[in-house]
This record gives structure tokens, C-alpha cells and sequence, in this order.
């Protein structure tokens, strides 16, 4: 299947990954072609960032090193005095070894001193090879560096995770090959990297539709937004429907108030009491009470938010009958438990935070794509895992990394706001995967629109419309 260009620039590999594209793409290429592209692609990122300096370049034994040998060859063919420390040769026989033999300029040793005489210092030390925490000695090595380039990653950023393995110098520059990892975008790394160059070195595309990769940056293009059509009514527009609790309601309120905000044609609201205050929240909304099975016998009012403010019992109550009923649930907050486990396999998204997901599927070590990937498959359930890069997963093994998201979004309340977002783009009709990975990229970008302020969740949900539309101009720009 060859997949749309804009979506394909999403895509994110990890090092397994990467390593298998080379392997195909040694059949087009020779791996020091790609090596000799990837040097040129860093030592041209460096000339455009930085004035003519000294430079070092830290080699490690493999390609990573084999990459730093030839970015130190095209700087000193500049002109740019350049020094190569070797923490070990490569091993005779290779093609970082090819790259290494070809370096005849200045060598120094693997030392602070060396770093110190530097003004610029390239990391070719670790890169998608990377496969322990790195030791005492060349973690201080590379801390005395005040600026830093780092070729693919910084050496220590785990490109699969984003875990830092022992020590990893802040880059200012990193320039990575083909497509960017995972690691670049995941917390802890993230705030590694610096600025991230994405270069193109002759890795030829159709390998990567032809490798079931399925991680993905969540930015517009992995999914469409539905504009306002000419036509549109308030049916099309889609219901959303809230569960409100009896006592705490301000959680459902706001859920409801989102979904108003950002396009839902009609929002209900079943309050299992306090309906004055529901009323009173909104003249747009319904507010309905009664014998809640009753009310689930509309078939139009398919979607529903279930979690946000609910007791126990409201939470029991509600989400089976939703469930004997085939609603499509985005379940959130008091739903979360493990021992509402079976149920949550009927719902359509869940969205925990990482205390939340904990509480249902246990701890788990290291990566949290593998993570999130499996509780998504054994729950049949697309799950949001929150948190300053949220991560979606469906069960098809689909995941994104969110980094549409800053800091803004930390107060009370921004949660419950998520999932209005989501449940109005499900009820327009859109994917259950698309429409979680849209509804957190449009949170986000309500929390960017406040950039010079303090939000609290009501701010949030005054910005969501600008921002569901911002998702759309995006792509159309
Ligand atoms: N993808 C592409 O398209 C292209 C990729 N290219 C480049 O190749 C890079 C990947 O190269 P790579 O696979 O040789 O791995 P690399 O990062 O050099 O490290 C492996 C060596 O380090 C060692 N080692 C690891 N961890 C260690 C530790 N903590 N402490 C000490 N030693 C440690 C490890 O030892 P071992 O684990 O075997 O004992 C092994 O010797 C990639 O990042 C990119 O820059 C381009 O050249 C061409 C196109
Ligand atoms: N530091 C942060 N950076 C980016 N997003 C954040 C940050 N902290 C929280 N968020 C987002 O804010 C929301 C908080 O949701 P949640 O933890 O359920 O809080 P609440 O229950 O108060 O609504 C999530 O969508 C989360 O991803
Ligand atoms: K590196």
C-alpha cells in the first residue's frame, strides 16, 4: 500500500525498525553511500547553524561513529579546523572501518581535555545501536561539552523510548536519517534533542510502506477534520450525550461544555440529579433525568462521555446499561478501575492518565508504546494514555505520539475537556483512532492559543472551536 506523503512524513521508527529499512535498503544502496549521505546531511545542518569553529567529533565503534569519521572529512574539506576522538576504532571489515580508514586529519584522545579545547563538539557516539546505559567515563566525556551536535541521537537517549540509558548530553542540534525515532518525540528525550533535522539520504520510501509501521506523530494529516458543510444539521453535526453525576457535576459540566464548544450539533445531559445546575450551566443544553434506561432507547443519541464526576454507583449503573444499549462510550475519571476491567473492554476509548493506567493494567517496565499498545489490545478498546506526550493506541496496533501539548493543560478540569472533544468528533462520524488522535492535537492546540496567559479548563473550552479549525487550516496551508 503506498501511503499519502503527508502521512508517510509522520511516520516514527524505532531502531528495530530502522534496522530492518537498512537492511532492504542495502539492496538499492550500499550502507556507505547512506553513511556518506548521512555525514553530508550533518556536517551541511552544521554549517547552516554555526559559524567556521573548532570542532571534535566523538566517534563510537559502530555506524553512529562511522557517520561522525565522514561529517569530520567534509567540515576540514571546508576549511573548519577539526579534531576526531575515537572511543574505539570500528572493528576491521565494516563500513563505519571504511569511513574511519579515510580519516587522516587530526586525532586527539577521548578525553574531557579534548572537549574543553573544542568550541563545537559532534556526538558520534551512540545512535540507534545504543544497547546499554552508557559507562562513567564517556558520559563524562561528552558533559563537558557546551555545545553539542548530536548525529541520529544523543548518545544515551534511547531512540525506542526516549529514556535517558545512564547519561545523555543536550544536544543543540540533532540531525536524524529517513524519519524521525520515537525517542525524539517521548519524554525524557525530548528535551535532549534541541532542534531536530529530519534528513533524507536515499532511503528509498516505498520500504517504509512496505514495513508495517504504525507509530506516528500526532499532528494534522494522520487524520481529517469534518468542516462545516454547506448542508450540515444539527444530526449530522453530531449528539453527544454526558452521564452527570448527582452530586459533583462540575466535571461532567465541563465535559459538556467542550463538546458544545467545538462543534456538536446537540448536547445532553442525563443528571442523576442537581438538573437545575445542569440547566443553568448552559441554555444549550438538554438536560434529561428519569429512568435513564428510557432515555437509551434514542437511537440517534449513540455517543456518550461516562466517568467525569460520577460516584461508584453512577458509574456501575450507567456504563452497563450503555453497554446492553451498544453505546459508543468514551470512558474517563470513576470509570477507570480495574475492577470495571470487563466493562472497559465494551467502551469505545478510555483515557487515563498514567496513575489511572497503572490502577488497570498494573506497572510496567520502560516503554510505554509497548505498554499502551497492549493494554489497547487486550481491552479491543482505543486507549489515551495522558500526560505531556499522550500516546493513543488502537487495537489494530496503531499508536501516536502526541507532543501538540504544553504545560497550559495542567489544571483541574483539562481532562474532562478532553473528552468532550472526543466524543463530538466521534459522534460526527469520524474513526475511533482518528478521532482521539484529532480531539488531543485540538486540546492542545487550545492550550497553545493561550500561550500568554494561565488557562483554567473554562479558557480551555472558549479556545476549542479556533482550535478544531486551526487542525484543518493546517493541512489546507
Ligand atoms: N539508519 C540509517 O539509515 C543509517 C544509519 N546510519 C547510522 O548508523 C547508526 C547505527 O549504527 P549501529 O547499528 O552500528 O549502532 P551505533 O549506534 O553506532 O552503536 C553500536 C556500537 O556501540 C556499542 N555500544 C552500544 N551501546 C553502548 C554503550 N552503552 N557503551 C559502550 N558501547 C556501546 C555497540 O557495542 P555492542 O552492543 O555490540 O557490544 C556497538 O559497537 C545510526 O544511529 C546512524 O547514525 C548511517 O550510517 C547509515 C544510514
Ligand atoms: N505538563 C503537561 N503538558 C502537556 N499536557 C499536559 C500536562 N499536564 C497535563 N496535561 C494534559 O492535561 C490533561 C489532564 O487530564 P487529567 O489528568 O485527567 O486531569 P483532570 O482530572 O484534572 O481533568 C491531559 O489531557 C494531559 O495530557
Ligand atoms: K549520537
Amino acid at each position: 500500500m503506498q501511503l499519502k506523503n503527508e502521512k508517510t512524513n509522520l511516520l516514527l521508527i524505532n531502531p528495530e525498525e530502522m534496522n530492518q529499512v537498512d537492511k532492504i535498503a542495502m539492496q538499492y544502496l550500499p550502507v556507505l553511500t547512506l553513511m556518506e549521505n548521512a555525514g553530508l546531511a550533518v556536517a551541511r545542518a552544521i554549517m547552516q547553524f554555526y559559524k567556521p569553529c573548532k570542532i571534535l567529533v566523538l566517534c563510537g565503534p559502530g555506524n553512529n561513529g562511522g557517520d561522525g569519521y565522514v561529517v569530520a572529512h567534509i567540515l576540514a574539506n571546508e576549511g573548519w579546523p577539526v579534531k576526531v576522538a575515537s572511543l574505539k576504532p570500528p572493528e576491521k571489515g565494516t563500513d563505519a572501518y571504511k569511513a574511519f580508514v579515510q580519516w587522516n586529519g587530526d586525532k586527539t584522545d577521548f578525553n574531557i581535555q579534548s572537549v574543553r579545547d573544542a568550541d563545537l563538539v559532534v556526538d558520534a557516539v551512540f545512535g540507534a545501536g545504543l544497547s546499554r546505559d552508557i559507562d562513567d567515563h564517556i558520559s563524562s566525556v561528552l558533559k563537558a561539552a557546551d555545545h553539542l551536535v548530536a548525529i541520529d541521537m544523543p548518545s544515551g537517549v534511547d531512540g525506542k523510548t526516549g529514556i535517558i540509558r545512564g547519561y545523555a548530553p543536550h544536544a543543540e542540534l540533532t540531525v536524524t536519517f529517513c524519519r524521525a525515532k520515537a525517542g525524539h518525540y517521548l519524554l525524557p528525550g525530548r528535551e535532549y534533542i534541541g532542534k531536530l533535522v529530519i534528513a533524507n539520504i536515499g532511503i528509498p520510501e516505498n520500504i517504509l510502506s512496505e514495513l508495517s509501521i504504525n507509530t506516528w506523530l500526532n499532528e494534522p494529516g494522520l487524520w481529517e477534520l469534518p468542516i462545516a458543510d454547506v448542508e450540515d444539521y444539527k444530526y449530522h453535526r453530531g449528539i453527544v450525550n454526558v452521564v452527570g453525576g448527582g452530586t459533583v457535576t462540575g466535571a461532567a459540566r465541563l465535559s459538556a461544555l467542550a463538546a458544545s464548544s467545538c462543534g456538536a450539533g446537540l448536547v445532553h445531559i442525563f443528571a442523576f440529579g442537581s438538573r437545575d445546575l445542569y440547566l443553568l450551566t448552559s441554555p444549550c443544553f438538554m438536560v434529561d433525568e428519569g429512568d435513564f434506561t428510557d432515555t437509551l432507547q434514542d437511537k440517534r443519541r449513540k455517543v456518550w462521555v461516562c466517568g467525569p464526576g460520577l460516584t461508584e454507583d453512577e458509574v456501575k449503573i450507567s456504563l452497563i446499561n450503555l453497554i446492553k444499549t451498544n453505546k459508543t462510550i468514551v470512558a474517563d475519571a470513576s470509570a477507570l478501575t480495574k475492577e470495571n476491567f470487563d466493562l472497559l473492554k465494551q467502551c469505545a476509548v478510555i483515557t487515563p492518565h498514567i496513575g489511572e493506567f497503572k490502577r488497570i493494567f498494573g506497572d510496567f517496565k520502560d516503554c510505554r508504546i509497548e505498554a499502551v499498545k497492549k493494554a489497547a489490545s487486550i481491552l479491543n478498546t482505543v486507549v489515551i494514555l495522558k500526560g505531556p506526550d499522550t500516546l493513543i493506541a488502537s487495537p489494530d496496533g496503531r499508536v501516536a505520539v502526541n507532543c501538540h501539548a504544553n504545560a497550559r493543560l495542567a489544571t483541574a478540569g483539562s481532562g474532562d475537556v478532553l473528552t468532550g472533544v472526543i466524543a463530538t468528533l466521534l459522534a460526527c462520524g469520524m474513526e475511533v483512532w482518528e478521532a482521539s488522535c484529532a480531539a488531543v492535537w485540538i486540546h492542545g492546540e487550545a492550550a497553545f492559543l493561550h500561550n500568554n496567559s494561565w488557562p483554567n479548563a473554562m479558557d480551555l473550552i472558549h479556545n476549542l472551536g479556533k482550535a478544531r479549525d486551526n487542525g484543518r487550516y493546517h493541512v489546507e496551508k
